[in-house]
């Protein structure tokens, strides 16, 4: 007897979807070659610079299939014959886009792409996520003849500090000895002017929009400030806004900006102070001989520095303390009599040949605050020093000085001058004071400066936060004195006196020692007493209006 089974099975079976799983399968594998695809294009995009050579490759291939090797020397021989042509007729562009251009792509595969990996891991800046690595970017490269400047995209979870850091590991890495990390782009937009200038400057604002996670490196693949730099030409009107004075690490042109503000150069002995200071009048020399610019003065060494160029001064003390304060006073009755005139005018002094910048130049400052015996001088001169560095770069009365000890209780006023320079120190802590907080970690190693690099310095460009190595051009005592006969200061010009206030001078001491200053404005700006009653003011106290202390 054949037994039935339990379970009839076939009862459940059911047919396959077959239209449905073959559709899903499409759809997959559809969306798998779609995302093939994007990849392949945004791959293309990226690698456009080798689009030509692909070209290129595939149309000699063509040819030397049809014709053999003849057309390719007979192309060869062209190419030869037009690149030394255009290297003979303008040898500038043919290196600027010929040279220089084939470096970099050269440099890209050969030294950055070959080792990115490896070079990146090993100096710490490769991220981990979700099982995988996140490296990053190499975005361009470009050469210049002493360096290579690298663009590339950080990965998320990193800032610009990193790699600050990591500098130095990077630049031996790659074998240079020195890298630069800048978080923003060191160029700027060109300006544009002509016809399609508004179709430029959109497409510049697209190009030249703030990218914040892109990181420039610069490394320095020939020091080019290991050379001493040559005197530059004069300018035949100085451009306050970019005087020249040296050359950068990236063979620029190294230009300070004079126009309302002051300068503090520091520097260990013999490195250099004077190159600065001289570099600054060659820029300045043609200002000087026509009465635009006026150069005040004040050598504490006794005339070692400065006395040489005596002529490029319309107004020089190097021997007496109280010549100096004095000096430093009547800068600060000028400043006031331009206060007065400017007031509710402008906010930013314009130098002309009647009202010039006037530049108090001082070689070492430490002598005037810290080190000066005659404490009533010192005194003045501190007062005098605070005014002038507190209100006088926008009415055109700067100062320049240079220290040695950049330390608040040598220099108390040092954080009034807004401009900085440092040259070689002995300190590591002293970067810092003279450039501002962390201009070491970003990069300004000037205490590693070796005693032969006199006039290298680290300067802070305008708009970056890093800081930028640089040589100021030497000029040496024949030059000097050249330079002082031919732009000498034009005598100077006594102000009328009853346009100009008297200088600042203190009172006799009132009865408890103390130093009480009476005011000292102009006259027009002044009758808040008539003299019969100002003496009858309360010696003890400062008047309305009257100086600070
Ligand atoms: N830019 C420069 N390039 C090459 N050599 C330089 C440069 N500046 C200065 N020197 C050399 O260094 C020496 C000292 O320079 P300088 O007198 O300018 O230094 P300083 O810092 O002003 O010295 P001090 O501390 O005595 O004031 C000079 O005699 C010169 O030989």
């Amino acid at each position: 007897m054949v037994r039935a089974p339990l379970v009839n099975f076939r009862r459940f079976q059911i047919t396959a979807p077959w239209p449905l799983v073959w559709t899903l399968t499409g759809l997959f594998l559809l969306f798998r070659l779609a995302v093939l695809a994007v990849r392949f294009a945004v791959f293309a995009v990226g690698h456009w610079r080798a689009w030509p050579l692909v070209a290129f490759a595939v149309v000699a291939a063509e040819v030397y299939d049809s014709h053999g090797w003849v057309p390719h020397l007979l192309v060869l021989i062209v190419l030869g014959a037009a690149g030394g042509l255009w290297w003979w007729r303008a040898r500038d562009s043919f290196h600027r886009l010929v040279v220089l251009r084939s470096v970099s792509v050269w440099r890209r595969l050969w030294v950055y792409r070959r080792q990115w990996h490896e070079v990146m891991s090993l100096c710490g800046l490769v991220k981990k996520y979700d099982g995988g690595e996140k490296l990053p970017r190499l975005l361009s490269v470009r050469c210049t003849y002493a360096t290579d400047e690298l663009v590339l995209r950080m990965p998320k979870g990193q800032n610009p500090e990193v790699y600050q850091k990591a500098a130095r590991d990077l630049a031996y890495s790659f074998g240079t000895r020195h890298c630069r990390v800048f978080s923003v782009r060191r160029q700027a937009a060109p300006h544009r002017s002509g016809r399609l200038a508004w179709l430029l400057r959109l497409v510049d604002r697209v190009r030249f929009r703030d990218r914040p996670r892109h990181v420039w490196l610069v490394f320095i693949r020939r020091d080019p400030l290991t050379r001493i730099v040559a005197p530059l030409p004069v300018p035949a009107r100085p451009d306050f806004t970019a005087l020249p004075l040296g050359l950068r690490e990236d063979v620029a042109v190294y230009c300070v900006r004079l126009l309302a503000t002051h300068v503090l150069i520091g520097g260990a002995t013999r490195m250099g102070k004077g190159s600065v200071i001289w570099s600054l009048l060659r820029s300045l020399a043609a200002g000087i001989r026509s009465g635009l610019v006026r150069v005040w003065a004040i050598d504490p060494k006794g005339g070692m520095e400065l006395s040489i160029g005596r002529g490029l001064f319309s107004r020089y003390v190097d021997d007496d303390w109280s010549r100096m304060a004095d000096l430093l006073e009547d800068a600060v009755a000028r400043m006031r009599a331009r206060q007065q005139a400017l007031r509710g005018k402008v906010r930013v002094h314009t130098p002309t040949v009647d009202e010039p910048l006037i530049v108090v130049v001082i070689d070492e400052i430490a002598a005037l605050l810290a080190f000066l015996p005659d404490s009533e001088i010192r005194q003045r001169i501190t007062q005098a020093l605070g005014l002038l560095l507190s209100q006088g770069a926008g009415l055109g009365v700067l100062v320049v000085a240079a220290t040695q000890d950049p330390r608040k209780e040598v220099v108390s006023v040092r954080d009034l001058f807004p401009t900085r320079i440092a040259l070689g120190l002995t300190e590591r802590g002293h970067v810092d004071l003279i450039l501002g907080d962390g201009a070491r970690d970003r990069g300004a190693l000037a205490d590693q400066i070796p005693l032969s690099a006199k006039g290298v310095g680290y300067v802070l460009l305008d708009g970056q936060p890093e800081p930028a190595r640089v040589r100021f051009s030497f000029l040496d005592d024949e030059l000097i004195r050249d330079m002082a006969a031919t732009f000498p200061a034009p005598p100077e010009v006594q102000p009328e006196p009853e346009a100009v206030p008297a200088p600042v001078k203190p009172s006799p001491t009132s009865g408890n020692g103390r130093h009480v200053y009476r005011p000292t404005l102009p006259k027009q700006a002044a009758p808040l007493l008539p003299p019969s009653l100002l003496n009858a003011l309360d010696l003890n106290t400062t008047p309305n209006g009257g100086e600070p202390r």
